[in-house]
C-alpha cells in the first residue's frame, strides 16, 4: 500500500444479487486477475478466498460480508471491495453494506434475470443511493438470455440503462464481447483462466448489430450530456474518453446504469467490468457529504470526505472469531491512526483504537494511517456496536442510524455439557454485537434460552457457528414463529398511586391513551414500534420525572401484552400527569404508568399479530399445478402469477408459521426445480380459531 493512498483513486464497492446470481464466482475471477490470489478458487469445490468461513464454503453461500482490499493495477486503482449476501434472511447485512458503499455491481443471472431478491436489492441500494452498473452473467446457461435480461432490469426495475457491450454468441457458443465504445470484440483464453484477454475486430456478421446499439448507447448517453448531444448531433467523430466521461457523469448522477455482460464462470468479461468499476464508478471524493446530527444541539451537520476534517466513522461490521473482533469502519471525514482514543457519539463513550488493518483476500495487513473514504478494519472497540458513530472526540456527531426490522422466528437453544452455559453467554452476546437482526434471550424463570432472527436459515447459520467456531455443542428445539401483540382500539385509562408507606406519602398519577399505528410499511420504510406523543402540557412536573414517565411508559407498552408476546405497532399518548410537591417520586410514577398501560390494553383489547412473508417461487409450467394447490391448503395468497422467460413466477403473501419446511416440500414438488425466495412483509392478526389457543 502507498504511503500516501490517493482517494480520487478509490472505489468503495459492492457486489449485490440475488442469491446464486454468482457473486463469489465473480468476486473469485476479480481477485485472481487483480492478482492478489494465485490459485483461482470455485465455489463449487469450495475453495474460494471470500468464502473462507468453513460453514459458508459448505453451504456454498456467502454469509458473512467480508470487506477485501485489492490493486486493479491496469487502471491503477485501488478497490475495497464488500461482498455481500444474496439471501433474504440476512438483508441486514446487505443493508449495512449498502449505506457504506459508494458504488454498486448488480449482477443478474441471464438465465432467471430480474428475481425477488434481486427487486429488493435494487430498492435498497436506490434508497442509499448507490450509483450501480449491471452486469447480466452466466449468458453461457442453457436458456441465458441478454436482450431479455435487460429489458426485465429496464421494466421491473424502473432503471434507466446503457448497454455498452453485446454478447458474442449464446448459451454454449457464448464466446466474448462486444465493447460498443471501443468498437472490439474481447476474447479471454480459457486454457489460461480467462487471464489472457485479446481484442480483435467485431465479427463481420454482427458490425450492423453493433452500429446500432451503439447508436442507441450514444444518443442515451446524450441525453444526460448536453456538451456530447451537441457534438453527436453535428457528426463529430466521439473519443473513447469523451464516451466513457459522458457515461462516468450520468452513472454517478444516478441518471443512468451501464449494463454490461459475462459469464464468470467461463472468464468472461470479468476484466471489463473491472475497468468499468473504475471507470464509472464514483470515488469517496465524489460522493455528497454525509449528515449527522450534533448530540448536543441536534443541529445537522456535514462531514466532507477531508483529511483535514475531524475525524467520523460508521462502524458497519463486527466479526468477531475465537480471537479477536474486527470492527469494519467507513472513515467519512478525517484521518485514523492506531493507538488512538476515540469518542463513540451514539452512546457517548470514549473508545481505543489499538491497531488497524486492510483486510487482504486472505490476510490482514497493518495500516499506520487511513484516510477520509477509505474502509478499514480495527482492533480495541469494547462497548461499540454496528451502526454506531466514532468520532473525534471534540467534535461530535451522529450519523443517521440503521432500523433493522424485527425479529421473525425464534428457536430454544441448549448446551449438550452445562460446562459451557457461560461460555454460551458470552458468545451470544459477541453475535447480537455483530448482528444487529439477532436476539438471545434467558428466561429468568424457565433458564431456557431463545435465539430469534429473521428466518430457519438465519438461525440454522447461528447454531452452526456457535457449533464449529466457538466449540459448543448445542440442542436445539424446534424454530417457532415470533408473534407479536398490537392493540386493537383506541382506549384511555388512568393509573394513580396514592400510598402511605414507611418512608412517606407517595403519589403519582398518569392519563395515557393507546392506539394502533399504521401496519402496512412503505416502500424502503421499516414498520414503526412504538411512538410516543405529549400532551400533557405538565409545566408543575419537574422534567426528570417526566422523562421517568416517558420511559416506563415505552418499556410497559414494548414488554409483553395480554398474552404474553412483545407488543408492537402502537403509539402511547400521554394526557395528563397528576402532581404532589414533595409526594411525587420515580417509583410512584412508575407505579402508575404500568397501572395506566395495563388498564388501557384491557379495555382496548389485543390482535396477536404473526409475520407475514412475502414468497416468490420461479418453476418451469408442469409444477405450477401442484405449487397453488399446496399453497391453497396453507392459509397462503396467491397474489400474482407471472411470466418471466421460460419460468413461471407465482408471488404469494404466507404466515411464517405455514412455510417451515419449504424448502423440502417444494424440492418434492418440482422434482427439485423449482425455487423460492422468503422475506418479512408485514404482521397480521392470526385467525380467531388460533388465537384462542394462545391466550
Ligand atoms: N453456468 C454458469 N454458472 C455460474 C456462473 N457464475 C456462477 N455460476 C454458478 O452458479 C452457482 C452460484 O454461484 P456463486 O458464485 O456461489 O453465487 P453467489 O451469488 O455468490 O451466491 P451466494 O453466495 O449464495 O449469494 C455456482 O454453482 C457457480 O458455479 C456463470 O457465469 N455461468
Amino acid at each position: 500500500m502507498p504511503p500516501a493512498m490517493d482517494i480520487n483513486k478509490l472505489r468503495n464497492i459492492g457486489i449485490i444479487a440475488h442469491i446464486d446470481a454468482g457473486k463469489t464466482t465473480t468476486t473469485e475471477r476479480v481477485l485472481f486477475y487483480a492478482g492478489e490470489s494465485h490459485k483461482m478458487g470455485e465455489v463449487d469445490d469450495g475453495t474460494t478466498i471470500t468464502d473462507f468461513d468453513p460453514q459458508e464454503q459448505e453451504k456454498g453461500i456467502t454469509i458473512r460480508a467480508a470487506a477485501i482490499t485489492f490493486q486493479w493495477k491496469p487502471k491503477e486503482m485501488w478497490i475495497n471491495l464488500i461482498d455481500t449476501p444474496g439471501h433474504v434472511d440476512f438483508t441486514a447485512e446487505v443493508e449495512r453494506s449498502l449505506r457504506v458503499l459508494d458504488g454498486g455491481v448488480v449482477i443478474f443471472s441471464g438465465m432467471e434475470g430480474v428475481e425477488a431478491q434481486s427487486e429488493t436489492v435494487w430498492h435498497q441500494a436506490d434508497h442509499y443511493r448507490v450509483p450501480r452498473i449491471c452486469f447480466i452473467n452466466k449468458l453461457d446457461r442453457i436458456g441465458a438470455d441478454f436482450f431479455r435480461v435487460h429489458d426485465e432490469v429496464v421494466e421491473r426495475l424502473g432503471a434507466k440503462t446503457i448497454p455498452l457491450q453485446l454478447p458474442i454468441g449464446k448459451e454454449k457458443d457464448f464466446i466474448g464481447v462486444i465493447d460498443l465504445i471501443t468498437r472490439q470484440a474481447y476474447y479471454f483464453e480459457p486454457g489460461e483462466l480467462g487471464k489472457k484477454m485479446t481484442k480483435e475486430p467485431i465479427p463481420e456478421e454482427m458490425v450492423d448489430e453493433a452500429e446500432l446499439w451503439r447508436e442507441k448507447m450514444l444518443e442515451t448517453i446524450a441525453e444526460a450530456d448536453d456538451e456530447l448531444a451537441e457534438l453527436y448531433l453535428e457528426g463529430e467523430e466521439l473519443s473513447e474518453e469523451r464516451i466513457r466521461a459522458g457515461v462516468r457523469t450520468a452513472t454517478i448522477e444516478h441518471r443512468m446504469t451501464p449494463v454490461l455482460c459475462g459469464s464468470s464462470l467461463k472468464f468472461i468479461g470479468v476484466q471489463p467490468l473491472l475497468d468499468a468499476i473504475a471507470d464509472y464508478l464514483p470515488s469517496p471524493l465524489e460522493v455528497p457529504p454525509v449528515e449527522g446530527d450534533d448530540p448536543k444541539t441536534e443541529k445537522k451537520l456535514l462531514r466532507h470526505p477531508k483529511d483535514e476534517e475531524p475525524f467520523c466513522a460508521l462502524l458497519f461490521k463486527i466479526q468477531a472469531d475465537q480471537h479477536d473482533e474486527l470492527g469494519f469502519l467507513r472513515i467519512y471525514s478525517g484521518t485514523l491512526k492506531p493507538s488512538t482514543r476515540v469518542l463513540n457519539a451514539t452512546r457517548n463513550r470514549k473508545e481505543n483504537i489499538t491497531r488497524l488493518w486492510r483486510i487482504r483476500a486472505d490476510e490482514r495487513q497493518k495500516v499506520d494511517l487511513a484516510h477520509a473514504g477509505d474502509i478499514v478494519g480495527v482492533v480495541g472497540l469494547k462497548d461499540s456496536i454496528t451502526g454506531d458513530t466514532l468520532t473525534d472526540q471534540r467534535s461530535p456527531v451522529i450519523l443517521e442510524h440503521i432500523v433493522f426490522p424485527d425479529t421473525v422466528i425464534s428457536m430454544s437453544i441448549e448446551p449438550e455439557s452445562s460446562g459451557d452455559r457461560q461460555k454460551l453467554e458470552h458468545i451470544l452476546a459477541l453475535m447480537e454485537k455483530e448482528d444487529p437482526t439477532f436476539r438471545a434471550r434467558t428466561s429468568e424463570e424457565t433458564g431456557e434460552t431463545l435465539i430469534s432472527g429473521m428466518g430457519e436459515l438465519h438461525l440454522e447459520v447461528v447454531v452452526e457457528r456457535i457449533r464449529r467456531d466457538f466449540k459448543v455443542n448445542l440442542r436445539t428445539g424446534k424454530p417457532r414463529v415470533s408473534y407479536r401483540e398490537t392493540v386493537r382500539g383506541t382506549a384511555r385509562a388512568k393509573g394513580t398511586c396514592d400510598r402511605q408507606t414507611a418512608a412517606g406519602a407517595m403519589f403519582g398519577e398518569v392519563e395515557v391513551e393507546l392506539s394502533p399505528l399504521p401496519r402496512v410499511a412503505k416502500e424502503d420504510e421499516t414498520l414503526e414500534t412504538f411512538r410516543f406523543v405529549d400532551q400533557s402540557r405538565s409545566e408543575n412536573v419537574p422534567p426528570e420525572l417526566l422523562a421517568v414517565v416517558a420511559e416506563e411508559l415505552k418499556e410497559e407498552c414494548l414488554s409483553g401484552g395480554l398474552a404474553g408476546y412483545p407488543l408492537t405497532g402502537i403509539q402511547a399518548t400521554l394526557l395528563s400527569v397528576g402532581y404532589r410537591e414533595g409526594e411525587s417520586n420515580e417509583q410512584a410514577y412508575r407505579f402508575a404508568t404500568a397501572a395506566a398501560v395495563r388498564q388501557a390494553l384491557s379495555d382496548a383489547g389485543v390482535d396477536i399479530l404473526e409475520p407475514i412473508m412475502k414468497v416468490e417461487v420461479s418453476t418451469p409450467e408442469d409444477y405450477v399445478g401442484d405449487i397453488t394447490a399446496d399453497f391453497a391448503s396453507r392459509r397462503v395468497m396467491i397474489h400474482e402469477l407471472g411470466q418471466r422467460g421460460p419460468l413461471r413466477i407465482v408471488v404469494a403473501h404466507a404466515p411464517l408459521r405455514e412455510m417451515f419446511g419449504y424448502s423440502t416440500t417444494l424440492r418434492s414438488h418440482s422434482q427439485g426445480r423449482a425455487t423460492y425466495s422468503m422475506e418479512p412483509l408485514t404482521y397480521e392478526p392470526v385467525p380467531d380459531e388460533l388465537a384462542k389457543q394462545m391466550y
